[in-house]
């Protein structure tokens, strides 16, 4: 049996604005284990960004708890909560990866140097692995969206994480560049990396180990 790397239990999120409350999230669990691609699915809306940021202690739910390698996310200092997250969790958002007055190969060295691991080898690889190292010197307001997806993407990665938790990585991207990432992500879960992704893509679930649906801010397993 592998061994779990992120444990969610029970999370509740609310969102209260002055014209409406939405209860964005109505008791989510779900574990994530070692070498798993799990596909997080549901319509627009479901709450699947809301999950994530949860889940990567970016936001903190209203309600339940999230457990990273054992250790209750929940329950720490907002200053502790981000030491861990620099220090094992890889977060790709659907926007705001890049610092914009920062190179893409900048960007990508910035999360070795917050963990002391800056490793110059380790950044051309990267941007190899991504497809951008020709790009490494271009500014993020110079990409296209599917570039600027990658570059987050080898930001995500460069601290290598032991889980990493994102959101569309292949939204915008052509089906060529779709399958290198997901190459990508196959070498990294056979090292033990746990992924979860929110997608809409029906390629990508389809190389899941599972697919989870989100509707209404409730979970389905299929
Ligand atoms: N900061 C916020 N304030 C108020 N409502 C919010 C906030 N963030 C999310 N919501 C609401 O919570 C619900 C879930 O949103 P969320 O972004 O998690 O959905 P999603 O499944 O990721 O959607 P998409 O596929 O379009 O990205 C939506 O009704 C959204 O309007």
């Amino acid at each position: 049996m592998t061994a779990c790397l992120l444990e969610a239990m029970d999370l509740y999120r609310f969102f209260h604005t002055q014209e409406s409350e939405t209860l964005a999230l109505r008791g989510v669990s779900l574990t994530l284990r070692e070498g798993e691609l799990v596909a997080l699915m549901g319509p627009s809306g479901s709450g699947k960004s809301t999950l994530l940021a949860c889940l990567a202690s970016l936001d903190v739910p209203d309600g339940g708890h999230v457990e990273f390698l054992g250790m209750r996310l929940t329950r720490l200092s907002d200053a502790e909560r981000a030491r861990r997250r620099a220090q094992g969790i890889g977060i790709l958002l659907q926007s705001g990866n890049l610092f914009s007055g920062l190179t893409v190969a900048d960007n990508v060295r910035l999360p070795m140097r917050l963990i002391g691991q800056a490793n110059e080898k380790c950044v051309d690889a990267l941007l190899a692995d991504v497809g951008l190292w020709d790009r490494r010197h271009a500014y993020p307001g110079q990409l296209s969206g599917g570039e600027a997806a990658r570059a987050g993407l080898a930001v995500a990665l460069a601290n290598a994480p032991q889980i990493l938790l994102a959101d569309e990585p292949t939204g915008e991207v052509d089906a060529e560049t779709e399958l290198r990432i997901l190459t990508l992500f196959d070498r990294r879960r056979e090292s033990g990396m746990a992924i979860l992704v929110a997608t809409h893509s029906t390629f990508l679930a389809r190389h899941a180990s599972r697919v989870i649906q989100l509707r209404d801010g409730r979970l389905h397993h299929d």
